[in-house]
């Protein structure tokens, strides 16, 4: 059974049966994907007084506490509240949408002079502005480097100067009005730039024209058998009032 989705006066067909879930699960223990030298994931036991909130050891219910770090732990979704000092500038305010029409798009970075792996805009275009989806304007970038090895769902990227993006694609897509951009990264920026985040700054048009309700979703994984092409994505988070949260992006391919 298909459902219909309008985009710019087009009516677009997906199956709501078929989700491509593109996030990565939180799970405890070392190997586990991680960044920016953030602690793995623990889930506590919470014991209070003769409770213990775990089946297991015998308790009524499992009840535990979550230890994680969003920007370092799994796929998660950040709004420009990540590079501003506004208490306000939270995901839970930024995002305010859910469903977007979305172009996947598979890139190869290239190696500089410096050895870093950057995707670079003439690339990107490339991609983008070829092929039978070129005419219909996407909300959403989802960005896929290759290779793309399994190995991105487990890899321990911190101290590794992992691929990141020339801050001209970034500016790009701000000026194409791209409002959420997801990709199999740890960041869009290089893991140590002397915290000028050039490609944040950019994308968001922070501070000079902030685009408050653009996102960057990170440490995503598309599967190989996802083919470059239109997607219905559904992005959906926690409600934190925080700059950042764990993320659970999904994708409906668009006929
Ligand atoms: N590159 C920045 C650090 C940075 O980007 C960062 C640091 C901690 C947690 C997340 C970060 N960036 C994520 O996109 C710097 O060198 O200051």
């Amino acid at each position: 059974m298909l459902a219909t989705y309008p985009h710019h006066g087009r009516t677009f067909s997906f199956n709501p049966a078929a989700p491509l879930d593109i996030s990565l699960p939180l799970a405890p223990g070392e190997n586990q994907v991680n960044c920016f030298w953030a602690e793995p994931v623990q889930f506590d036991v919470i014991r209070v007084g003769s409770f213990v909130g775990s089946v297991a050891e015998g308790g009524s219910t499992n009840y535990k506490r979550v230890h994680l770090t969003p920007h370092g732990n799994g796929t998660h979704t950040e709004c420009y509240g990540h590079i501003s000092p506004d208490p306000q500038a939270t995901l839970n305010r930024s995002l305010r949408r859910f469903l977007f029409v979305a172009r996947l798009v598979s890139v190869q970075p290239r190696r500089q002079a410096d050895g870093d792996e950057v995707v670079l805009l003439e690339d990107f275009r490339r991609e983008l502005e070829g092929g039978p989806d070129a005419a219909v304007r996407p909300e959403a970038i989802i960005l896929r480097t290759i290779p793309n090895h399994k190995a991105k769902r487990t890899r321990q990227y911190s101290g590794t100067n992992p691929t990141y993006l020339e801050p001209a694609l970034a500016h790009y897509l701000a000026e194409h009005h791209i409002e959420h951009l997801l990709l199999d990264l740890p960041s869009v920026d290089r893991e140590e730039d002397a915290g000028q985040l050039l490609a944040h700054h950019a994308f968001w048009q922070y501070p000079h024209a902030t685009r408050q309700h653009a996102t960057i979703t990170e440490l995503i994984f598309v599967p190989d058998e996802v083919e470059d092409g239109l997607y219905l994505l559904n992005l959906q988070v926690t409600s934190l009032e925080l700059d950042a949260s764990p993320s659970k992006p999904v994708l409906y391919a668009l006929t």
